[in-house]
């Protein structure tokens, strides 16, 4: 990257920080402002007042009420702003928290696949843009304000100091221009820094939270994982740290460089005021307000560098958060010319020649897969491990897109389809589905977000998938957290929260589901994995019932489950090595017939003792 592209950027950023603070709120950063404005011209004019207080006194007679009681508001606004700055500061930088991080979340929802959010590079910015972009832009404005601040008390005392010895300000210019460059390339370095620390944070905190995790605890005991993933938390933390030491040494040495420089002028001008005092060139007021403007100047350039410095790393940063909120959209939108409504399936949904893996650099997952889903049948997709099920499953709903090929619904092709309307269209269990730390009601309505309310419906839903019993005999029924993590105050009482089994949950998930049960596609993917043989049975038949006459695509390693389904699709390797019903595919002997085989031996010829 060019120093051009990077300053362009940085423009761009600081604009669309400005912009945010704004419709965040003006009212509260116009207050700021005239804070800022008030905040530096207070030691100016104290340093002023003082020098006339103290020259009036040497003179006697000559009227001294006003500059005293003006340095006496002087002090008492020094005393305020301290205090009314910061807590401007707190208020401004909430609201512009609150609309960065509904824009930023606004921007992720708006994503209407997975490629971004499974893609390992876009987690470590939106990480970053998650912890430090949404203070980005209340860092740029205290910092830029900080800077103006100390801008405007810089000129009130460079114009002071230039009155009494225009010399003067040829070192502290010069020192000041060293701290500045120093400053920046700080900054740059410590944005780079906070760049380069993000996949090892995302490491570590994934680390930490294997450790502090219930659902992963029976795992860390049983096989003491403890030592290991702490030690691998330690060594992702001591990677950070030693890159972050070796930025605070850099910050030490050029900080320190400054303040030594800074000192050793102020010296210098101390002694030089002195003689000419001695002299009789300078009144004691003169050098009362040498002394204020020197360490004015030292003070403004201060508050300048590092304001300078603040702002340019929280705007790179911010370029993390600006990459998140630009991303765009992570499917193409379908052209309006070619975009169609998604009417109800009457035909079924067919992928012709769909090849598809997740990167131009991953390898291929689904090869050239052509099959359909006849509309009113049921449809089972079988076949080993990492066939590429699940990834099917994924371009049906259209969180990918086919990398070649096509997948169409009743003829139309899904990219020509509005995928909102698209997705109301169809209810999925997917196989590693969603145990939402909410109420029992919450948990199965959220599957039909215009009936979340209607209890009528979210049990009609429950009773189908067969936990309507077990949800309604928990101490507040429905409305019952299925969740400890958010246990209240009043620990002993039973209907805070309460635990399921994993079956327990699968049915509620597959309640979910079938809270679409007006949609057109519903798919289950491996809906009975974790059900007792009776539970699985029972599920099933109800299944088949709520089937009837629906489309329906079933995937499941339990053979048994999907032998009486209209057709069966076996994948392997991504490719469809054959497709028939159960007992086509049994004589025609091929790798259907061998797993069944081999679970049907399982169950038979076991030797139990
Ligand atoms: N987000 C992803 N990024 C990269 N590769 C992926 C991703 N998801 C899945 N894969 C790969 O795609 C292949 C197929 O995975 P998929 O989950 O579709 O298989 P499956 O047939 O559902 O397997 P299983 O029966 O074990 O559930 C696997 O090799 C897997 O590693």
């Amino acid at each position: 990257m060019t120093d051009q592209d990077r300053n362009s950027g940085t423009a761009r950023s600081l604009a669309a920080a400005v912009g945010l603070a704004w419709s965040s709120g003006a009212g509260r950063l116009v207050v700021r402002v005239v804070l800022a404005v008030v905040a530096s011209a207070v030691p100016v004019a104290v340093a002023w007042l003082m020098k006339v207080v103290l020259d009036r006194l040497t003179v006697p007679d000559r009227p001294l009420m006003v500059p005293v009681l003006l340095l006496a508001a002087a002090g008492v606004a020094a005393v305020l702003l301290p205090l009314a700055i910061p807590y401007a500061d707190a208020e401004l930088r909430r609201a512009i928290d609150l609309t960065a991080r509904r824009r930023l979340y606004a921007a992720v929802a708006r994503m209407p696949g997975l490629r971004h959010l499974e893609n390992p590079r876009f987690q470590d910015r939106l990480s970053l843009a998650t912890e430090t972009g949404t203070t980005g832009p209340s860092e740029v404005v205290a910092g830029g304000l900080g800077g103006v601040q100390g801008l405007l008390m810089l000129a009130g005392f460079v114009a002071t100091l230039a009155v009494l010895n225009p010399w003067m300000l040829v070192p502290v210019a010069m020192a000041g221009l060293v701290a500045m460059n120093g400053q920046l390339r700080l900054s740059r370095y410590r944005a780079r820094l906070h760049g380069g620390l993000g996949h090892a944070t995302r490491r570590e905190f994934f680390y930490a939270q294997l450790l502090n995790s219930p659902s992963a605890a029976k795992e860390v005991r049983l096989y003491g994982l403890g030592g290991l993933f702490g030690a691998r938390m330690l060594a992702e933390l001591r990677w950070s740290n030693a890159r972050r030491r070796q930025m605070d040494r850099r910050e030490l040495v050029v900080q320190g460089l400054h303040g030594a420089v800074g000192a050793l002028v102020a010296g210098a001008g101390l002694v030089w005021a002195v003689h000419a005092a001695r002299a009789g060139r300078l009144t004691v007021g003169d050098v009362s307000m040498f002394v204020a403007a020197v360490a004015g100047v030292q003070d403004g350039l201060t508050i300048v560098i590092s304001s300078v410095g603040r702002t340019h790393e929280a705007l790179l940063l911010f370029g993390h958060y600006r990459y998140v909120v630009d991303a765009g959209p992570d499917l193409p939108e379908p052209p309006p010319a070619t975009r169609r409504p998604v009417r109800p399936l009457r035909k079924g949904v067919e992928l012709r020649d769909v090849w598809f893996r997740y990167g131009d650099d991953l390898p291929w997952v689904l090869r050239g897969v052509t099959m359909t889903i006849p509309a009113g049948r049921a449809t089972a997709l079988v076949g080993p491990n990492g066939s590429g099920k699940s990834t099917l499953v994924k371009l049906l709903c259209r969180f990918y897109d086919p990398t070649r090929g096509a997948v169409l619904w009743d003829g139309v092709d899904l990219r020509d389809l509005p995928v909102d309307e698209l997705r109301l269209r169809i209810g999925t269990v997917f196989q590693d589905y969603m145990a939402y730390e909410l109420s029992a009601a919450d948990n199965i309505g959220l599957g039909n977000l215009t009936e979340l309310d209607e209890r009528d419906r979210v049990v009609a839903a429950a009773r189908r998938a067969g936990i309507h019993d077990t949800l309604a005999a928990l101490p507040r029924g429905y409305d019952t957290m299925l969740s400890r993590a958010f246990e209240s105050p009043e620990h002993d009482d039973p209907g805070t929260g309460v635990m399921l089994s994993g079956g327990q949950w699968q049915r509620v998930a597959l309640a979910r589901a079938l809270m679409r049960d007006r949609t057109d596609l519903l798919i289950l993917d491996e809906p009975s994995s974790g059900l007792d043989a009776e539970a699985e049975a029972e599920v099933h038949q109800r299944l088949r019932e709520h089937r009837a006459g629906r489309t329906g695509l079933l995937i499941s390693h339990r053979l048994s489950a999907v032998r009486d389904a209209d057709a069966i699709v076996v994948l392997s390797e991504g490719a469809v090595v054959e497709q028939g019903d159960h007992d086509g595919l049994l004589s025609a002997g091929g790798l259907y017939a061998r797993l069944f085989g081999l679970q049907a031996a399982g169950y038979r010829d076991r030797a139990w003792p």
